[in-house]
């Protein structure tokens, strides 16, 4: 059947149909359609929504992220019919009742994802199977080249390729501000892709995106590396691993992140940038994705091995991940904490220590340093101001200002500083309660939210001493916070009253 389209200015993918239209068409609400512009050849399937007012009959709204794909506009006359359900949906449910995922299965799967054949509820049940399921290590592989097939790979001619990669989970984790120009300025070449946040309040994209754009195309990401040795930039526009970030977007709001699909997710983008040599942070700690050691080795064999068969040689780093890395939690907080770092700052030691620890690693690796020697070169690297020119280089070939300080990076305007109510040790800084704060505040999407840590971990403070100081772009935001912060209690001082519980009182216990 004909229609005439009507874009509709709407972030989401689908289409709306009238009510009459729909019935013709044979669809119900959350069946799909396909849809076909015969003028361009381009056509794709999408979930239909219904209505009785908003479209009049004869036209199809078409979603905003649905004509991305087809680039219509008002009027132009497309053909719709009613599409077959995507063949991910039984795989799916294979995976629901534990079964294996085959390489075809997961081919299948991930072909879907990438076409937005797959509701936003029929995505979800495909992370949450894996989430609760698990995957094991030849379905991780199956995924892993899955995702790389289904998108663009970059080719360089002078190798080795060298990368780094955090699992996340712990707040504050700039480091890769200070690794990328470190190991840029060594000589080596480092086409850093990354998530936006996916636990966390700010992921490496958003830290970047403060100070330069970070949406490319592949090609634009290995002409640019080829030119400075090294970008920071957001996979989830590249193109590399596509359904990397449609998975992510599912993950976000409960703050997950499955385990054999972050092992894919992490390795399909090291793949597809063609980088041979990958350095792995594995944050350890109480309130992060890896609980102890134990496990935390257990990931990082997992990793070794995943790497094994891709052909790239991975070196795990077990980090310290109890408490946030650095004082600051949220995109420009963090981002200044960085660049003060590298116009010669010394500290927080703790972030300086890790980034030039994996610094050295890669630089190890590479074969640019002696066994051993990885770090010093490392830190002769950030010391000389080479890695600070490396950065405004990268900044610049993003589009962003090379002048920029650390100065001019400034927390939002509305801000509350949070007083130790007695005097005592921190004693805890709960992960997962600050990540929530600094979300609550705003961060990532507004860039001025998140919390600066007045104190960190075994420090002491006397009762009225500043603990930890939140801010927000909107004054609402930081009320919420602040109100939430009550409750969420995420720095504990020694001998702090944590509740009161009332003679008459019948909860739970
Ligand atoms: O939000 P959570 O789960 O903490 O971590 C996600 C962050 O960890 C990785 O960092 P990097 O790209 O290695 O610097 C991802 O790319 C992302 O930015
Ligand atoms: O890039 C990343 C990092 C952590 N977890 C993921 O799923 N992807």
């Amino acid at each position: 059947m004909k229609y005439s389209a009507k874009i509709l200015d709407i972030a989401d993918r689908g289409v709306l149909l009238n009510a009459s239209d729909a019935r013709m068409v044979g669809v119900l609400e959350g069946d799909r359609v396909q849809i076909m512009n015969h003028a361009s050849g381009l056509s794709t399937p999408a979930v239909v929504d219904i209505t009785t007012t908003m479209i009049p009959v004869g036209v199809i709204g078409i979603y905003g992220l649905t004509n991305r794909t087809l680039l219509l506009v008002d009027g132009t006359e497309v053909e719709v019919w009613e599409a077959k359900k995507p063949l991910a949906l039984d795989l799916i449910k294979k995976k629901m009742n534990h079964e294996k995922l085959t390489k075809d299965d997961t081919r299948q799967i991930i072909q879907d994802i990438v076409n937005d054949s797959l509701s936003q509820a029929e995505l979800s049940a495909y992370v949450t199977a894996c989430y609760i399921n698990g995957l094991d290590m030849d379905e991780v592989e199956y995924l892993t080249h899955a995702m790389v097939e289904s998108g663009d790979r970059l080719k360089f001619s002078n190798h080795p390729i060298v990368d780094k990669h955090s699992v996340g989970g712990v707040p504050g984790n700039k480091i890769s501000l200070l690794i990328v120009p470190i190991i840029a300025a060594s000589g080596l070449k480092i086409p850093k892709t990354s998530s936006r946040a996916i636990t966390g309040a700010a992921g490496t994209a958003d830290l970047m995106e403060v100070l330069a754009p970070v949406e490319f195309s592949a090609v634009e990401v290995q002409q640019m590396t080829e030119k400075v040795g090294g970008v920071i930039v957001w996979g989830g526009a590249t193109n590399i691993a596509p359904a990397d970030d449609k998975i992510i977007v599912v993950e976000y709001p409960f703050k997950i992140d499955a385990r054999g699909q972050m092992l894919a997710s992490v390795m399909a983008k090291k793949f597809a940038v063609g980088a041979d040599l990958v350095v792995i942070d594995i944050p350890v700690g109480s309130s992060t994705k890896v609980p102890d050691m134990a496990e935390g080795r257990k990931m990082a064999r997992e990793f070794i091995e995943l790497g094994e068969r891709l052909g790239i040689r991975v070196e795990c780093a077990l980090t310290y991940g109890d408490s946030p890395v650095g004082r600051t939690i949220g995109p420009n907080l963090e981002v200044r904490e960085a660049l003060a770092i590298l116009e010669g700052g010394d500290e927080p030691r703790s972030l300086i220590q890790k980034s030039l620890s994996l610094a050295g690693i890669a630089l190890e690796m590479s074969g640019k340093a002696a066994k051993g020697q990885g770090y010093q070169m490392a830190e002769e690297i950030l010391r000389s101001g080479k890695a600070l020119r490396k950065l405004r280089q990268i900044i610049e070939i993003q589009g962003g200002d090379p002048a920029v300080t650390s100065e001019s990076i400034k927390p939002g305007e509305f801000e509350f500083v949070v007083n130790a109510q007695n005097t005592g040790y921190i004693i805890e800084l709960n992960n997962r309660a600050l990540v929530s704060l600094a979300r609550i505040a705003g961060a990532p999407h507004d860039h001025g939210a998140g919390l600066l840590l007045h104190a960190k971990k075994g420090e002491q403070v006397n009762a009225g001493d500043p603990i930890f100081t939140i801010y927000a772009d909107r004054d609402w935001r930081l009320k919420m916070a602040v109100e939430e912060g009550r409750r969420l209690m995420p720095v504990i001082v020694e001998g702090m009253l944590l509740d009161r519980i009332p003679s008459e009182y019948r909860g739970q216990v």
